[in-house]
């Protein structure tokens, strides 16, 4: 009987045949006598019933039923699933494949990356986008290449890692920012640069994580998190036992997505924007044989529709807020288009090592930002690579490398972002709090993402292809680098000091502690944190050979930590060639871009500037100036060559004046100089200034040149000094437009931005 019922379902017709479960459709139709075709003339009619039973046995055994038209599409999409993963696994072996190749020198085919190979690309937006393919490995750039930093994530205690290989070139084996160009949130945010703190600056594995404390205002954090508390859609997420709850969740997703959310292998959040409130019944989903659905299922509450609407329209506001006021930089069409929730109850909840690298969102294989917003409690936050990441090919294990733990807390308020590669080479962690020290208060954590690849059923999958917003480009890392030259951004982020930016050992003072850490137990908390407890480090003097972990030493020597670093951007300008690519950057004053023609021009048109005065010396008023009207009365001025050492001459709007003290809330653009050209460079600057060159609404106040006071040589600084310095950008348009300038006259050199207020050099650009 058996073997009939076997024969039954091989002989299916092709058509009906999906694969393994290609019985599955004949099985149903079988009775009906529509597709059993010769089949069913082999099979004598008494014997029919019992195969038909049989086969029922059979399904059921399976687990299957009868399919009917509902559970027909409940398997087309456990079918798409598989397939997606399917194509994963695939995507995954031709990139080891051409890691391999290019490990034995050759150079890897071009991917092809049309629609019948791999099927449709998608911008975050949800639409195709054949022209985006996937990044070629060989896109890296060579050591030393404008753009690739030496500063990767590295294990920090030298230790060998296995897999991991601190030092060794093409870590990261991706491209560097410089080939295909990346921008990081933060430009786009409405924070001045310094207020980012880097966590993870990971040039060569393209990987970086910036932290952004209290960037919310705690009254609306509050009304966020309590608002947030009462209506959404938790789910309880549970350990694989089954015996207690590690965190609840929820999911949303803007623009008519349908996509559903899957925790690991086992769980899937339903959209909460799909789901029907309980007036119209409680939405079904069957169960797959591998996945648990937890939205309309018997253990959540039944939603209504006054609470999703309510969640809805919490998570807008919060959507509006975030990105219309955080993140202005960004065009609306860049936001990103869904989010998760965690709700973490206490201590006793918190999320295992994990990488955000769903399908969904391309974490794996491309750019893939994250914004990451915290309400409510602190929590600790850990950062690490994941094992195996450097040369190898990423591998799947959710093992981190322990000393390349970078940890932080998130507090109320804060912004976080992980960006570029970061989920294909690292993993984080919400640890646990220490029993001994419980946390009774919950926190809110919620993580916008831009989904990329939608699901087969949504709808999105298929909408037709619009052109990609710059702004969104730019965070994902398709800007065509060829644009990059002309209409890019002109704000790439460079950084300065370890990738390990964060690291807490370098933030106390120097005799305190052995700056060595290694993960073990602390003598102070025991917290069994991950592993064998925490990242700790030895004392000194009386307290060598105690180890003791970062919140320990906080605790204990609040005053040996100093703040931790915080962004400096540096700058390749090229303004005068690429001013247009300032028009995408949002709030400025473009008056910058268009005072930049008459000087470029050989005959000026002078502007009829307000009156200006001429100071030298220890700042004595020399001359107030009227209307320049030419160069000839310009070279009546003093120039700085005729003025002993160490004096200067400032050149100010009336009504300013050339001190520090004056100008408390700007700063100034510097760079030193030989003296060679300096009266040439002087006069070029003075003619700016009074054309309005460096106007702008950060516009510049003042131009100085001093002497130095080390005769013979008597080199010299030049500045140009803006009443404002809020706003980076408008600070780096003005920088810009100097940098130029001093180029045109043959000077190349360092400038650095000296923020009068924070009382130290902020941004600088480079020639
Ligand atoms: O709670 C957090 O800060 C992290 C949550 C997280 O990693 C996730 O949702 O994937
Ligand atoms: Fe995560």
């Amino acid at each position: 009987m058996k073997d009939k019922v076997t024969s039954l379902m091989h002989g299916v017709p092709a058509s009906h045949g999906h694969g393994g479960h290609g019985g599955h459709g004949h099985a149903a139709s079988a009775p009906h006598g529509r597709s059993a075709g010769n089949v069913k003339a082999s099979v004598a009619a008494s014997e029919f019933t019992e195969v038909r039973e049989h086969a029922c046995w059979l399904w059921s055994r399976l687990g299957v039923s009868l399919m009917t038209l509902e559970d027909r599409n409940v398997w087309l999409e456990d079918e798409n699933k598989r397939l997606e993963q399917e194509l994963e696994g695939l995507e995954t072996q031709i990139r080891e494949a051409r890691q391999l190749l290019k490990s034995h020198g050759r150079v890897p085919p071009p991917l092809d990356t049309s629609e019948e190979a791999v099927g449709p690309q998608m911008d975050a937006t949800g639409c195709q986008t054949p022209s985006q393919s996937m990044t070629s490995p060989s896109q890296r750039a060579a050591p030393g290449a404008p753009g690739a930093s030496a500063h990767t994530l590295q294990p920090r205690s030298g230790h060998s890692t296995a897999g991991a290989k601190p030092g060794a070139s093409g870590q990261g084996d991706e491209p560097s920012r410089a080939d295909v160009p990346l921008h990081l949130l933060a430009e786009f945010s409405s924070a001045s640069l310094d207020r980012w703190q880097p966590v993870i600056l990971d040039e060569e594995r393209r990987c970086f994580s910036l932290h952004w404390p209290k960037a919310i205002p705690e009254g609306l954090s509050r009304s966020y998190f309590q608002r947030l508390l009462d209506v959404a859609p938790w789910v309880e997420l549970r350990n694989t036992k089954g015996t207690s709850v590690t965190r609840s969740t929820c999911w949303y997703a803007t623009g008519g997505c349908t996509c559903d959310y899957t925790y690991g292998q086992q769980t899937r959040v339903t959209n909460a924007s799909t789901l029907q409130p309980a007036a119209e019944g409680v939405e079904k989903v069957e169960p797959s044989e591998n996945t648990q659905f937890i939205h309309g299922s018997v253990e959540v509450e039944p939603l209504s529709e006054g609470s999703l609407s309510s969640f809805r329209s919490v998570m807008e506001e919060i959507l509006e807020y975030v990105f219309g006021k955080l993140f202005p930089g960004l065009s609306r069409e860049a936001w990103p288009n869904s989010a998760n929730l965690n709700l973490y109850r206490d201590g006793r909840q918190g999320v295992g090592w994990h990488a955000d690298d769903e399908l969904l969102f391309k974490g794996k294989d491309s750019d893939c930002p994250v914004v990451s917003i915290s309400l409510g409690a602190a929590r600790e936050f850990w950062i690490a690579l994941k094992d195996g990441t450097a040369g190898d090919p990423p591998r799947r294990s959710g093992v981190p490398v322990s000393d390349s733990i970078v940890e932080l807390d998130l507090e109320d308020g804060d912004v976080l972002t992980m960006e570029g590669r970061l989920q294909r080479h690292c993993l984080h962690f919400v640890p646990k709090c220490n029993p001994r020290e419980p946390l009774r208060d919950e926190r809110i954590n919620i993580t916008f993402r831009w989904v990329r690849e939608h699901r087969y059923r949504c709808p999105l999958r298929w909408r037709h292809a619009e052109t990609m917003d710059r702004t969104l480009s730019a965070i994902i890392g398709t800007l065509d680098s060829q644009d990059q030259d002309r209409r890019l951004l002109p704000l790439s982020l460079q950084f300065h000091g370890g990738a390990y930016a964060r690291d807490w050992s370098q933030q106390v003072c120097p005799g305190v502690l052995n700056p060595e850490q290694q993960l073990r137990l602390c003598d102070g908390c025991k917290h069994v944190c991950y592993a064998e407890g925490r990242p700790c480090c030895e004392g000194v003097g009386d307290w060598a050979e105690h180890w003791f972990c970062r919140r320990c030493w906080f605790h204990w020597e609040p005053e040996a930590f100093s703040e931790p670093p915080s962004l400096e951007a540096w700058c390749v300008p090229n303004y005068s060639e690429n001013w247009e690519r300032w028009e995408t950057i949002g709030p400025y004053d473009t008056g910058v871009l268009e005072a930049l023609e008459p000087i470029m021009q050989p005959e000026p048109v002078w502007n009829m500037r307000p009156a200006f005065a001429l100071w030298c010396g220890a700042w004595e008023q020399l001359q107030l100036l009227g209307e320049i009207q030419n160069d000839a009365q310009l070279l009546k001025l003093e120039t700085p060559s005729t003025l002993p050492s160490g004096e200067g001459l400032a050149l100010f709007a009336a009504g300013t004046y050339p001190a520090r003290e004056y100008i408390v809330e700007g700063g100034r653009w510097m760079i030193a100089v030989n003296k060679e050209g300096l009266d040439e460079v002087w006069l070029a600057m003075c003619q700016g200034l009074l054309q309005g060159l460096f106007d702008g609404q950060a516009g510049a106040c003042g131009i100085a040149a001093t002497l130095s006071t080390r005769s013979p040589c008597r080199d010299g600084k030049l500045a140009v000094w803006l009443l404002k310095a809020q706003d980076d950008l408008h600070v780096l348009a003005v920088g810009s437009v100097f940098m130029d300038l001093l180029r045109a006259k043959g000077f190349v050199g360092r400038l650095k931005f000296e923020n009068f207020q924070r009382g130290k050099v902020t941004l600088s650009l480079r020639p």
